[in-house]
């Protein structure tokens, strides 16, 4: 048997029923046609809640315990999704490294999430090179659905499928500003549909931002944030949803976490909680 590849990640058991009641439960049966999948919103914030120095700028906050987490997370979803401005900005891996997933000392693709990519302008010029595809290739990730409003080109849809992936056609309106808007239902049943039972949304700003507005809430079931004892400066790309109003007009906070749990991880705090009471 070869040994577990260099960037094999350790999350100690002990440190797992901590998380237990924020996780999609273990068998979760298979989708309906009516269900969504089990929602998590996670990721890593600095103290002036920054999630990097600047969209084009793969930014480390997690420190090796925490980022062991996150893994200890994508194991136990079925999805990651993230958005194409983190696609194109960080050519993440999107897999599991946790030592026992598939290609880390497990069978298989056993433990692999599902990358998810919402891209609706077809935006993201990945290549058979993208570490995404290259770890598809080589048995460690699976390769990404890609959510998309736009007719893929015939070439990249040649070398999505050719590693396992696909384009899914959504629904994409354009508001008045010119920006693209899904709505997150939609999204979900999406994946509900391709038999995905959970799914981790980890970024970037757009997306947390358009997810912590009011009507996406009760689709949100679970959210754990990474808190690194950091400062990133200003410029960054920053989570902080559109402010809510009340009937007199009177600004209100735009969400808030209930049934909070924080534990240490390292120098990071984990912070999980719901946002419906
Ligand atoms: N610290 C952390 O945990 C994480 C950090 N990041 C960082 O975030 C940065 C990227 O963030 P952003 O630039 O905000 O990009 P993003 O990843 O949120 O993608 C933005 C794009 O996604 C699409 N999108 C997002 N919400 C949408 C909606 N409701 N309707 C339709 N389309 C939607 C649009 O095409 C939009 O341009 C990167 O620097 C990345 O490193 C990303 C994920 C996690
Ligand atoms: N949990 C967490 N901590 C950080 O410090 C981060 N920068 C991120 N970023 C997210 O993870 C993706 C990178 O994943 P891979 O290591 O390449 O698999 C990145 O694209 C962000 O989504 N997350």
């Amino acid at each position: 048997m070869s040994p577990p590849p260099r960037d094999t990640l350790y999350f100690p058991s002990d440190h797992r029923p901590f998380l237990e009641p924020h996780l999609p439960p273990p068998n979760l049966p298979p989708p309906t046609p009516t269900s969504l999948p089990f929602t998590t919103l996670t990721f890593a914030t600095s103290l002036d809640s920054q999630l990097s120095l600047s969209p084009g700028v793969p930014t480390a906050l997690s420190g090796p315990q925490s980022k062991a987490m996150t893994h200890y997370l994508r194991l136990r979803h079925d999805a990651i999704l993230i958005g194409v401005g983190t696609a194109v900005a960080d050519n993440p891996s999107l897999n599991c490294r946790i030592s026992g997933a598939g290609g880390y000392g497990g069978e298989g693709l056993m433990g692999q999430p599902r990358p998810v990519v919402l891209d609706p302008r077809g935006r993201w010029d990945f290549g058979a090179r993208s570490k995404v595809l290259e770890l598809a290739g080589s048995g460690r990730g699976r390769a990404p659905y890609i959510l998309t409003g736009t007719e893929p080109e015939k070439e990249k849809r040649e070398i999505l499928e050719g590693a396992g992936g696909k384009f899914i056609r959504i629904r994409v309106t354009r508001v008045s500003d010119g920006e693209n808007k899904v709505e997150w239902k939609n999204v979900l049943r999406v994946l509900s549909e391709e038999g995905l039972r959970s799914v981790m949304i980890e970024g970037g700003g757009a997306v947390i931002n358009s997810l912590l507005q009011a009507e996406n809430l009760p689709l949100v079931n679970s959210v754990i944030v990474t808190i690194a004892p950091t400062w990133l400066g200003v410029g960054g790309v920053v989570v902080s949803p559109p402010r809510c109003h009340d009937d007199g007009g009177n600004p209100m906070a735009a969400a808030r976490l209930h049934y909070v749990q924080w534990h240490p991880f390292g120098e990071d705090m984990v912070m999980c909680g719901k946002l419906i009471p």
